[in-house]
């Protein structure tokens, strides 16, 4: 597939077909590009709204970040256009759509499924952290899944370059935000690629458990993060504890890297080549 002719993207080269989703901050429709009959999805952002939501320079960032990564296991951002009113993401279509659909229909994964998902994150992730990108919002609701049932990490809207002491008022789930993340008093807190290495141990555990490990209320879950308190149901296997053990540290510096996932028993177990 060649890009798209680089003269001047707007609407209506795309004819639009159902909705694909609704986020926060706008919609996403299936669409065919007239002239090449490509497929992709459009993301619809009101530019009203992200001046409301103060989110519009995320979104730039978003842009100017995904616009250069290539990965298998991460959702392509083709381009983007606007108009007076909205700004539109060119976006590679996923077949299978939203993966937390998927978790919620099955309750919980396999251990054979949630370790095949997580060898495919953590390739996505190093790939990611070698470029110095942080994706700072790894959960279900943000992860897709291709027609051949491969997954693609999605919307990075959050996303920024490592090191990052920025501080953004988190929306959504607390669920997943790592303890150095948390408001801890009024020191600068910097933060490195290690948060996404948390949140894929609380991903693992979800995917595995069908609930996040430290869910409860707001207050209550953020005492919980900070503290690592949480339980390992005893139907989970030990190579699949010891890797949630091993990324769930309150420590980021002694969360294991990515390369030890990628090797990890657990992993080794169920993905060898060919399975
Ligand atoms: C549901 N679905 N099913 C199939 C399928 N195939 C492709 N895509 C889908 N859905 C869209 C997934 C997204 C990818 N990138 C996004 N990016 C974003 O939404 N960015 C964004 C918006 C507003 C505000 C902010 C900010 F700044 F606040 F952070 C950031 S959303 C699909």
């Amino acid at each position: 597939y060649d890009q798209p002719s680089t003269k001047k993207l707007h609407l209506g080269m795309f004819e639009i077909g159902k909705a694909l989703g609704k986020g926060k901050f706008g919609r996403v429709y299936l669409a065919k590009e007239r002239s090449s009959g490509f497929i992709c999805a459009l993301k619809v952002l009101h530019k009203s709204e992200l001046q409301q939501g103060g989110v519009q320079k995320q979104v730039r960032r978003e842009i100017e970040i995904q616009s250069n990564l290539r990965h298998p296991n991460v959702l392509r951002l083709f381009g983007h256009f606007h108009d007076s009113k909205r700004i539109f993401l060119i976006l590679e279509f996923a077949g299978k759509g939203e993966l937390y659909k998927h978790l919620r229909k099955e309750h919980r994964f396999p251990e054979w499924k949630a370790a095949q998902y997580i060898a495919q994150m953590a390739a996505a992730l190093k790939y990611l952290h070698k470029k110095h990108v942080i994706h700072r919002d790894i959960k279900p609701e943000n992860i897709l899944m291709g027609i051949h049932g491969e997954i693609k990490i999605s919307d990075f809207g959050w996303s920024v370059h490592a090191p990052n002491n920025r501080r953004q008022t988190m929306c959504g789930t607390l669920d997943y935000l790592p303890p150095e993340m948390l408001v801890t008093g009024t020191q600068e807190n910097f933060y490195s690629e290690k948060v996404d290495l948390w949140s894929l141990g609380v991903l693992t555990y979800e995917f595995l458990v069908g609930e996040a490990p430290f869910e409860d209320t707001p207050v209550m879950t953020q005492r919980r993060i900070r503290r690592g308190e949480m339980t390992i149901p005893s139907f989970i296997s030990p190579e699949a504890r010891d890797l949630i053990k091993k990324l769930l540290v309150l420590d980021p510096e002694k969360r294991i890297p990515l390369e030890e996932v990628q090797q990890h028993p657990w992993i080794i177990k169920h993905c060898m080549k060919g399975e």
